[in-house]
């Protein structure tokens, strides 16, 4: 009996994971790595570690498995999008450290190019909005800071890629230099509608065209690891972005489905089926995948900061000891005591898109306790939720039957129910909550014939738990009031040009 392994390469761990072909894990690893904030909004991360870190959980998953890699049919890709690596062809070190997608260190030159009116261009042809989230910008500023980078690059030295290219360079030995149309779709330099990278965007953002990777499907075997990397070569076959994989693992494969995943960020994507529907509501048009000829595309909300603020009240204000004792300390008020906490710790993605709103709390009384903060702050993810869910039906024209969640903070019941009070949808959780690994296993599956079809994948997919609705809808409508109401305190207060922005 073979295997299936996904490597599922996120913001703040790398993980493995090995499936069966009842979509059941069989054995897991993952690591932690570093990350750099060298100036107020700015994010780091070691392309090194990162490959270090996957390489090295892929064979501790398929041990824990009391597997070999012979035992492993097919290896698939998921990783966290837009981040962008730049690195050398001939030594396969990277120039700089990886530009996180969090990173808003080019904000001011999306500011130049909306002012030089270049955003409806860019918003047709990418179906992304002139931010500092996608990679256009952060490959742009690397050939321009480190030295010498651009006339390397123009003389073909050089080669650039989101965390799949250089993980598939890695695994391949350098032998292939490529990126999945997923994946490519976050760039801002990918026509989403032709399929392939844009000349005239790549001339606005003063990109040279030989430093990118080939544009693949999502389910296809890539090639082959490099010999002696494992004991055996093992196929690469799948490759998605860790959103639209979570989307495919939840299989959300037809038309007006959608899930959400609650991780450092919050993404919300609905699959469209082969129609790239663009929004009226500021939110992003994407590739899901493509597999075979056929193209199938996502609206998706991103939410920027969602878990990473149970981190930052870990970590930043000391009041809980792990991420999971969020709940009980938040369940220990009956309310938030009219608390309101917008974690726009990196601006505000959609549908708001202020590159400099900063993190704000509101209503605070002599009263409140790390309790009613704890509560907010729970509470904050949920209402960034719903402001998404309300821009997505009115693009796709269609109320939502349930939202399918998944991701470490979706394991919060209390945020959960909360979220199901605002949405007045149920909130539906699979027994799987690995679905971005999932889903990166199932492309690959497919490819190599492990898996039928998607028929034959959407059986995987099994209820944990149905979160309904129970506040009443005139309460849910006053809290939602009050979070506009804050949302406003939290927008525009970066000063653009000053080292906090
Ligand atoms: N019980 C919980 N309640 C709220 N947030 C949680 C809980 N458990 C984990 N988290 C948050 O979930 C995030 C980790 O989820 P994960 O899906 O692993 O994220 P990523 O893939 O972005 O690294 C962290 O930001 C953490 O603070
Ligand atoms: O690593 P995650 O799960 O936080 O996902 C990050 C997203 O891909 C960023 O777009």
């Amino acid at each position: 009996m073979k295997f299936i392994l996904a490597l599922d390469q996120g913001t703040t761990s790398s993980r493995a994971m090995v499936f069966d072909r009842a979509g059941t894990i069989r054995g897991m690893a993952q690591r932690e790595f570093r990350q750099f904030f060298p100036q107020p909004g700015w994010v780091e991360q070691d392309g090194n570690e990162i490959w270090a870190s996957q390489v090295g959980v892929a064979m501790e998953a398929v041990t824990r498995a009391g597997l070999t890699m012979a035992d492993i049919a097919a290896i698939g890709i998921t990783n966290q999008r837009e981040t962008t690596l730049l690195w050398d062809r001939q030594t396969g070190k990277p120039l700089h450290n990886a530009i996180v997608w969090q990173d808003r260190r080019t904000a001011a030159a999306c500011d130049r190019l909306k002012e030089a009116g270049r955003e409806p261009l860019f918003r047709e042809r990418t179906g992304l909005v002139l931010d500092a989230y996608f990679s256009g910008t952060k490959l742009a500023w690397l050939l321009d800071n480190i030295p010498g980078a651009r006339e390397r690059a123009e003389a073909g030295e050089l080669a650039f890629g989101t965390v799949d290219s250089w993980l598939v360079w890695n695994l391949t030995g350098g032998r292939r230099h490529l990126t999945d149309v997923s994946n490519a779709s976050r760039t801002l330099m990918f026509d989403i509608h032709r399929g392939c990278w844009d000349g005239e965007l790549l001339e606005l953002l003063g990109i040279p065209a030989n430093l990118l990777p080939e544009v693949v499907g999502s389910s296809e075997v890539y090639g082959e690891t490099t010999p002696g990397l494992f004991a055996v070569p093992v196929p690469i076959a799948g490759i998605a972005g860790d959103q639209q994989a979570a989307l495919f693992g939840q299989a959300c494969t037809r038309p007006g489905m959608a899930k959400n995943t609650y991780g450092t960020g919050c993404f919300m994507l609905m699959q469209t089926g082969a129609t790239a529907v663009p929004s009226r509501n500021n939110l992003l048009t994407t590739v899901a995948w493509r597999i075979g000829d056929r193209t199938d595309y996502a609206l998706e909300g991103s939410v920027f900061i969602a878990g990473a603020a149970v981190q930052w009240l870990r970590d930043g204000l000391g009041i809980i000891r792990s991420a999971a004792e969020v709940e009980p300390l938040a369940a220990s008020v009956p309310d938030s005591g009219g608390v309101y906490l917008v974690p726009a710790f990196a601006g505000l993605g959609a549908p708001h898109w202020d590159q400099y709103a900063r993190g704000t709390m509101v209503g605070i009384t002599r009263g409140t306790t790390a309790a009613h903060i704890a509560r907010a702050t729970l509470e904050g993810i949920a209402f960034q939720v719903a402001d998404l869910l309300q821009a997505m039906e009115d693009d796709a024209g269609l109320p939502l039957a349930e939202l399918r969640v998944d991701g470490g903070a979706a394991g919060n019941d209390l945020l959960m129910q909360f979220q199901a009070d605002l949405l007045r949808v149920p909130v539906t959780r699979p027994t799987v909550h690995e679905t971005t690994a999932l889903g990166a296993a199932c492309l690959a599956g497919l490819a190599v014939g492990y898996w039928k079809d998607q028929a034959e994948i959407a059986t995987h997919w099994q209820l944990d738990r149905t979160f309904a609705p129970t506040l009443p809808a005139e309460r849910a409508a006053e809290l939602r009031a009050g979070w506009s109401r804050a949302l406003e305190r939290a927008k525009g207060w970066a000063v653009p040009g000053e080292p906090s922005s």
